[in-house]
């Protein structure tokens, strides 16, 4: 069904037996990740489980004690969020971090301000003109339909907002993108909408990670599911096979609990 996604064989973004203690918080045990190019890969498990955690590794946000990176094939080793994004790796993070009283144009390029104060910024008009043309493509390509450029974001719809932060995401990421619990704030059709736009995404060359709890909905969109437990990769399958109850009694650890 996923037709980009079987076609493509290499690696978006990995990150291999990662481990990361916090004091006495062992977060991160042996967390295993791998997104291929064309493929949206769900990362599930219970609260606390090290979802958070394992993406913001990826980001170069956290510094793991231990773990190995890939990125579009090549091994990395991040230590800030401006690495991540030099390897084209971006992130929809939860609170979609825009800035609501800004225009959705300059959304678009926030985040990225040497790009902008340093190139377009010496153009003045023209800038504003080709700042406006690129966010233009960038959201036309998603078919995310919004009512105008120049409205600030604050006057848009949830689905809508979660729109122009993947649409960001997409403008400035060309390897993968992260994304952090995309459906929590939305209602039924506007979670299609997120969704649809996963697949979009992946479908450009993309490896689309997305944290969820939603079960339902992120089973029928991602190709694999990987579930943390405890710090530590549990599983990691094809989607089409799965079940909800399936993935709930991995996510809590039905059967380890015992064997512990
Ligand atoms: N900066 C930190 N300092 C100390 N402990 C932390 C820190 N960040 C996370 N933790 C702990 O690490 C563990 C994993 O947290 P994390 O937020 O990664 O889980 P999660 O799977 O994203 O959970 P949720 O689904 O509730 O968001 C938790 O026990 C949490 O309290």
């Amino acid at each position: 069904m996923h037709d980009a996604a079987s076609q493509k064989s290499t690696t978006a973004i990995a990150g291999l037996h990662v481990a990361k203690r916090f004091g006495h918080v062992q977060a991160l045990t042996d967390a295993s990740v791998t997104v291929g190019a064309g493929e949206v890969v769900a990362l599930v498990g219970d609260n606390g489980a090290g979802k958070s955690t394992f993406l913001k590794t990826l980001l170069g946000l956290i510094v793991p004690d231990e773990g190995e990176f890939i990125v579009g094939d090549q091994p990395v080793h991040f230590t800030s969020i401006r690495d991540a994004q030099a390897a084209g790796v971006e992130a929809v993070h939860q609170d979609l971090s825009l800035a609501p009283d800004l225009s959705v144009v300059d959304n678009m390029f926030l985040g990225h301000e040497v790009f902008t104060r340093g190139i377009l910024g010496k153009l003045g008009v023209i800038a504003r003109k080709e700042m406006t043309e690129r966010a233009d493509v960038a959201l036309r390509e998603l078919s995310i339909k919004l009512p105008s450029l120049k409205v600030d974001v604050s006057d848009l719809s949830g689905g809508q907002k979660q729109g122009v932060a993947v649409a960001r995401a997409v403008m400035w990421g060309h390897t993968a993108i992260l994304m952090d619990e995309p459906t929590a704030a939305l209602g039924a059709r506007q979670s299609e909408i997120v969704c649809e736009l996963m697949r979009t995404v992946a479908a450009r060359g993309l490896g689309v990670l997305v944290v969820s709890h939603d079960l339902p909905r992120i089973l029928k969109v991602a190709d694999r599911v990987t579930v943390l437990w405890r710090g530590s990769t549990v599983m990691d399958a094809p989607a089409s096979g799965l079940t909800v109850p399936d993935v709930v009694a991995t996510m809590v650890g039905f059967g380890k609990e015992q064997a512990a």
